[in-house]
């Protein structure tokens, strides 16, 4: 499925290299179509090195593409990027704050810096939860609060576009939610944003929609329901004492059954109600049945398995497109 509506970011045959040290050209970005709908958080996901910080610093004018074009907010970049600038707020690495200045201090220099409405520093401590510790020094922060205090200086500028590259980089599980709990709220109130990352359990919570990228390309992209659903409900696990009659029973139904030590994983089947009925009407009778939860790690890891640094490209031209997830036309 496209994305339909207006976009906020898209991108069509995006390419970068960059030549390495002994004069070979290394591809991060290998014609890459991405496309963000406007308003929810859109997961920019992909193992490392798969392109994604690349592809954010084009966007932002930071590097140059090769080829392709990019557009943010239907407006081509890089050549309107300033027309656009200022409805995006980025942080692609940890801003500089001064260590003893407060968090309040620290970000009202930078909103006169900005010519931001000074007012607006209260409102966007509060936007990130940090409202309650808004006067201590920023050197006394923990590293998630950094993180939070660096999303609070790019709302300054009220964009419409938060782009953030890897934010719960380094951070406990703790801060890792309290980030999750900001994009959230953003999204909630109207904010697009745009977040990438390399493990996928972070993002599934709080995207809405999802890109996922291997080796500089778009591999599937689709909302987090149809990448989970595209291959959900398909297993279901079958405990029953004998897996091998029961193996053939279902396989004759011509759903795919593997063995799993005493169990069976059962694909194809419309439900456990029918594998329990086709069993049960051979006299046997199962002592468990579990639908094997699946989540977009499982999808994602399955999506880029060998698509790692140092392995080949895909030659199925299929894992090109995005079009694998999309609507479940997997
Ligand atoms: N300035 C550079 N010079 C040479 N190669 C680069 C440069 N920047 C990135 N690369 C290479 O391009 C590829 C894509 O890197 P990129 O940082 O865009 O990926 P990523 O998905 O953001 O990964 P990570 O999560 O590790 O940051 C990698 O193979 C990387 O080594």
């Amino acid at each position: 499925m496209a994305f339909t509506g207006e976009l906020a970011v898209s991108t069509r045959g995006l390419r970068k290299t960059y030549r390495r040290r002994n004069g070979s050209r290394q591809v991060a970005v290998e014609g890459l179509d991405l496309d963000v709908p406007v308003g929810g958080v859109h997961g920019f996901l992909g193992p490392n090195g798969a392109g994604k910080t690349t592809t954010i610093r084009m966007l932002l004018g930071l590097v140059k593409p090769d080829q392709g074009t990019m557009r943010v907010f239907d407006q081509p970049v890089p050549e309107r990027l300033p027309d656009v600038v200022g409805r995006v707020g980025a942080i692609v690495e940890q801003p500089k704050f001064f260590p003893s200045f407060s968090a309040r201090r620290n970000l009202r220099l930078l909103a006169g810096g900005i010519g931001a409405d000074p007012k607006l520093v209260d409102v966007v401590l509060a936007d990130v939860g940090l409202a309650d510790r808004a006067r201590d020094r920023y050197k006394s922060y923990s590293l998630g609060m950094k993180q939070r205090l660096a999303i609070a200086a790019t709302l300054l500028k009220d964009p419409d576009l938060l782009i953030f590259d890897e934010p719960t980089n380094g951070l406990d599980p703790a801060g890792i939610r309290e980030i999750r709990e900001t994009m959230r709220g953003l999204a909630d109130r109207g904010k697009t944003v745009l977040v990438s990352s390399h493990i996928l359990a972070e993002v599934e919570q709080v995207a809405d929609t999802v890109s996922i990228v291997a080796r500089g390309r778009l591999i599937a992209h689709g909302t987090v329901a149809e990448l989970i659903g595209s291959q959900a409900a398909t297993t279901i696990r079958v405990g029953i004492e004998v897996p091998g009659t029961a193996s053939d029973v279902l396989a004759a139904q011509g759903w795919t059954v593997r063995r799993d030590g005493q169990h069976l994983l059962v694909e194809g089947a419309p439900g456990g109600a029918r594998v329990t009925e086709v069993l049960a009407r051979e006299g046997l009778y199962v002592d468990e049945l579990v639908p094997v939860r699946v989540d977009l790690e499982s999808v994602f890891l399955e999506l880029t398995a060998g698509q790692g640094p140092g392995t080949r490209p895909p030659e199925d031209p299929e894992h090109t497109h995005g079009r694998r997830a999309a609507g479940g036309a997997a």
